[in-house]
C-alpha cells in the first residue's frame, strides 16, 4: 500500500515507516514564532530550562502589530529582543525594512523547504505546504516546550486528496478558488486532516497562488495543506539559492496512497466569490452580494499581500480613483520594493489607496484600518470573524485582490469580470 505525503514526511523524521493515526515524535526543522515569542517566552522560563535547544531552528519575526502601535505591543518586542540577545538566536527580523509578514518571510527567506517538518505559533504555519514542507500552527506552550527539548509529538494526519484541473478564466484567482472549496466542505471539513492539492490546475499555478491555497488550509481545519514539489519550485528554490537547511528533499505522495476524502475540481468552472460576514465558509458567487455598500477596501496579508497579488490589484486600479478608503499593504519589504521597481505603488498613490508599511496591518484589527461600528469592509485577508478588524458591529467579506479591487473603484461588491 502506498504511502501519502504526511507519512511520508513524518516517517523519515521519525526515521522509522509510520501509518496514519500512529503518534510519533520527531525534532521539527524549523519553528516560527511572531509577536506571541514574547508570551511564549514567559512560558518557557517556568519551565525551568536554561538554553533553548536549537537556537539556529527557532525564527522569530516581528509582523503581527508593526511599529508597536501600543505600549503593550512594544513590551512584547522588546521581550522577544531580549531572548533573542540572551538564546543567541541568529534567525531574527525585528521591525527594519527587511521584515515583513512571518508566513512570506519564511517562504522568501528559504527556510519553507520540501519535506521539512515545520511549526509555527501561528494558525496560518500551514501556508510552507506551498514550498512542499509539512508544516502546521501549533499552541504557545507547545511551542515553549519545542523551544527547549526540540522535540515534539504529532498523530500522523489522515489525508484528503484534492484533484485539481484546468485553468482560471480572466478575472478569476486562487482565491475565488479555495473561498468556494471551503464553502463546499465546510469549515470542519478537513479537521486534522494533511490535505494534498494535486493534479495540472495546481501545476499551472504559481508559488504564490499555491500559498494562497495552503495559507487558508486551517479555515477548512486541515492540520497542514500541500502541493506536490514539482519543477517549478525547485526551479524558484534554485534561483533563490537561500536554503537555509540542506536537509530538505523533494518529497510526494504514491500513486496508490490511501485517502479518507477526495474531490475533483475544474478551475475553468471557478467564479468570483466571496466570504460573507462572519464565517469563512458562508461562500457567496458574486453575483449574490453585489451592489454592497463597502466603507473600506485592504490588500495584503499573508493570504494576498505578495507582488501577484498587487499586480493583478493593480492592473484594476490603474488609470481609476478609489471610492472607499483603501489600505495596501506589501506582505514584505522585498515585495514593496519590487511593486516599487514596477510602478505598482504609484498606480495605488494615484488611484487614492493608502500604503503601509509591510506587517499584519488591519488583519486582526491590530491598526492600521480599524473598522468604526455598521462599518464593511471587502478584504485579501484570510478570516472574516465577527469584531476581527474592528468593532463587533462591523462586517469583513473576504475576496480576491481583483475583486476588492474593482470593489474599491465602485465603494460596493463589484465583479471584476465587468470592468
Ligand atoms: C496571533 C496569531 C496567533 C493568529 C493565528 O494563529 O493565526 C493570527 O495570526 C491570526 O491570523 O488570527
Ligand atoms: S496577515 Fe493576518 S492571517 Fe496572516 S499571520 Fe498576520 S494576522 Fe495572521
Amino acid at each position: 500500500m502506498g504511502k501519502t505525503f504526511a507519512e511520508k514526511v513524518l516517517g523519515k523524521a521519525a526515521g522509522y515507516e509510520v501509518t496514519a493515526n500512529q503518534v510519533v515524535t520527531v525534532e521539527p526543522d524549523f519553528c516560527m514564532s511572531h509577536d506571541n515569542g514574547a508570551p511564549i517566552a514567559r512560558t518557557f522560563k517556568k519551565i525551568g530550562v536554561k538554553n533553548v535547544k536549537y537556537p539556529e531552528r527557532i525564527c522569530l519575526i516581528l509582523d503581527h502589530a508593526v511599529p508597536a502601535p501600543t505600549s503593550d505591543h512594544a513590551v512584547n518586542h522588546k521581550e522577544v529582543r531580549e531572548f533573542v540577545a540572551a538564546q543567541g538566536i541568529p534567525n531574527f527580523y525585528d521591525v527594519k525594512s527587511e521584515g515583513g509578514v512571518c508566513h512570506q518571510k519564511m517562504c522568501e527567506e528559504g527556510f519553507a523547504l520540501p519535506g521539512l517538518v515545520m511549526v509555527g505559533s501561528d494558525s496560518h504555519t500551514c501556508t510552507y505546504g506551498a514550498y512542499g514542507a509539512f508544516s502546521t500552527g501549533i499552541g504557545r506552550s507547545e511551542m515553549a516546550a519545542v523551544w527547549a527539548t526540540g522535540k515534539l509529538w504529532f498523530k500522523v494526519p489522515e489525508s484528503m486528496k484534492v484533484v485539481v484541473t484546468g485553468k482560471f478564466k480572466p478575472g478569476v484567482s486562487a482565491k475565488d478558488f479555495i473561498l468556494k472549496f471551503i464553502g463546499d466542505v465546510r469549515a470542519d471539513g478537513a479537521d486534522y486532516m494533511s490535505v494534498e492539492f494535486h493534479g495540472e490546475g495546481i501545476e499551472n499555478m504559481s508559488i504564490a497562488e499555491r500559498m494562497t491555497l495552503c495559507n487558508m488550509g486551517i479555515e477548512f481545519g486541515a492540520k497542514n495543506a500541500v502541493c506536490k514539489p514539482d519543477k517549478k519550485l525547485l526551479d524558484l528554490l534554485k534561483e533563490r539559492g537561500n536554503a537555509k537547511s540542506d536537509k530538505w528533499e523533494a518529497i510526494w505522495a504514491d500513486e496508490d496512497a490511501v485517502y479518507a476524502k477526495e474531490f475533483h475540481y475544474d478551475l475553468g468552472d471557478i467564479t468570483p466569490g466571496v466570504a460573507k460576514p462572519h464565517k469563512v465558509d458562508n461562500y457567496a458567487p458574486i453575483e449574490e452580494v453585489k451592489g454592497t455598500k463597502i466603507h473600506e477596501a485592504f490588500l495584503g496579508s499573508c493570504t494576498n499581500g505578495r507582488i501577484e497579488d498587487l499586480r493583478l490589484a493593480a492592473q484594476v486600479l490603474k488609470g481609476k480613483k478609489v471610492a472607499v478608503r483603501t489600505v495596501v499593504i506589501p506582505a514584505s519589504w522585498i515585495v514593496y520594493r519590487q511593486a516599487m521597481k514596477e510602478g505598482l505603488l504609484d498606480i495605488f498613490l494615484d488611484a487614492g489607496c493608502v500604503i503601509c508599511n509591510p506587517g499584519c496591518g488591519p488583519c486582526m484589527g491590530n491598526h492600521e484600518g480599524i473598522l468604526a461600528p455598521g462599518e464593511s469592509a471587502i478584504s485579501t485577508a484570510n478570516r472574516n470573524f465577527k469584531g476581527r478588524m474592528g468593532d463587533k458591529e462591523s462586517f469583513i467579506y473576504l475576496a480576491s485582490p481583483m475583486t476588492v479591487a474593482a470593489s474599491a473603484i465602485k465603494g460596493e461588491i463589484s465583479d471584476p469580470r465587468n470592468r
